[in-house]
């Protein structure tokens, strides 16, 4: 049995909302909230549907933003090619994210408001950002 190699370092997404799709290969997984990886199998004419850091923020917290990256297995060396085609939905740059009151409620809130385009560029700038290994997110940029 070959070893695992991460194939895309642990990250969350920067986005609203992901759409992936990965062929059968695999090796999509996400952490779960207790810290364990899980798979996340390909299933045939289905598509992963994946919240990113600006929802998150937007809802204060209450749509997980979850952490995954890609493992690819050495043992599949017969087939190395993964393909898997991600879309990125995002906002307007000059968009501001700003959880409702009615969407905080009681609860603290959890993250000052800022513009979308501020967000990109804090990640695409941020060394630990570019998918190497655990990159920055929305709690680093505007966590309160
Ligand atoms: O390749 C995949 O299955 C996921 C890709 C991904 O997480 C990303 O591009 O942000
Ligand atoms: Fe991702």
């Amino acid at each position: 049995m070959g070893e695992d190699v991460e194939g895309l370092g642990m990250h969350t997404d920067m986005s609203c909302l992901t759409i992936v799709y990965q062929d059968d290969i695999g090796g999509l997984q996400v952490r779960s909230k207790d810290g364990k990886w899980l798979n996340v199998d390909p299933f045939e004419e289905s598509l992963v549907v994946n919240i990113g850091d600006l929802l998150h923020a937007w809802s204060n917290g209450k749509l997980r933003s979850s952490e995954h990256r890609v493992i690819l297995k050495e043992c599949r060396n017969e087939n190395p090619n993964r393909v898997s085609l991600a879309f990125f939905w995002c906002f307007e740059d000059n968009k501001v994210i700003s959880a409702p009151n009615e969407v905080v409620g009681d609860e603290f809130r959890c993250y000052k408001p800022f513009l979308c385009g501020e967000y990109l560029k804090f990640r695409e700038n941020s060394e630990r950002g570019k998918f190497e290994k655990v990159g920055f997110t929305v709690k680093d940029f505007a966590g309160i």
